[in-house]
């Protein structure tokens, strides 16, 4: 993904929101988005997924301008709630954008099997959302979005919505399926010592109008591990970094 000059405004509003944003994203990479609150990030990642069309500027997915949602790409919201179909038991939630897609009825059995799978649910196909947890309902739409065989995933505050340890578990599992799946993953989050977590890079807005401050190279070793990575000399360095460029006082 190549994000070339990006800036949107919103109507009514007295400056932009995005200001010649840029910065790549290569495959297999895991970015985060961090930034001070109301600065853009969610406006930012729904011009990279074809829902907003940027005021300026240019997303390049697998090498073809963003036109519209491009193929090859998964998103994952904050709220589980309203993003699965109460209605529709689990395994027909996963299946639904292959369904919508005309993926062949064997293909799509396989694929749900597999991605259900993938996030510790293969047991949870014929269960209805609300007979499941919030943690466990947010990896179905994980699994959604897994099913799509995504070369790249965007997630906006996916872990908001859960408790600690839940988000600890999810935290994990987005590094195992990119470990598995080698897909380039982005996330938005709030959460300063997730994103350094979950990071290969951390892209720091700025306040508004947002532009890149700062890339935070994240080069703690792989395999991540909750105690060991967080308890790591580097990763309290880096921590207080992101944070100081989000502060807008760290020296650059
Ligand atoms: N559809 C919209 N119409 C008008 N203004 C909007 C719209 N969506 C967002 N905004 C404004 O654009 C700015 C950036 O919002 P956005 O949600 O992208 O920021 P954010 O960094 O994701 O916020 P937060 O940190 O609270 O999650 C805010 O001032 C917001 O009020």
């Amino acid at each position: 993904m190549r994000v070339t000059d990006l800036g949107h405004s919103y109507p009514g509003l007295p400056q932009p929101v995005l200001h010649d944003v840029s910065f790549t994203a290569a495959d297999g990479e895991v970015l985060t988005i961090v930034g001070p609150s109301g600065t853009g990030k969610s406006t930012l990642l729904r011009c990279l997924a074809g829902l907003l069309r940027p005021g300026h500027g240019e997303v390049c997915v697998l090498g073809k301008p963003v036109d519209g949602v491009p193929d090859g790409l998964s998103m994952v919201f904050q709220d589980y709630s309203r993003s699965l179909f109460p209605w529709m038991r689990v395994g027909r939630n996963v299946e639904f954008p292959l369904r919508a897609a005309g993926v062949p009825a064997a293909e799509r059995r396989e694929r749900t099997a597999e991605s259900l799978a993938a996030v510790g649910l293969g047991d949870a196909r014929r269960k209805y959302p609300w007979q499941l947890s919030g943690g466990m309902q947010q990896r179905v739409a994980i699994a959604r979005a897994l099913a799509c065989r995504p070369r790249i995933l965007l997630m906006d505050e996916p872990f908001a919505s859960v408790d600690a340890q839940t988000r600890a578990d999810l935290e994990d599992l987005t590094l195992s399926v990119r470990d598995r799946f080698g897909m380039t993953i982005l996330v938005v989050t709030h959460d300063i010592d997730e994103s350094v977590y979950l990071s290969d890079r951390v892209i720091v807005l700025s306040r508004p109008p947002a532009t890149v401050a700062e890339q935070v190279t994240v080069d703690l070793p792989a395999p991540r591990d909750q105690i060991t990575t967080r308890s790591d000399p580097r990763f309290v360095h880096l921590r207080a970094d992101v944070a100081a460029h989000i502060r807008g006082d760290a020296a650059s």
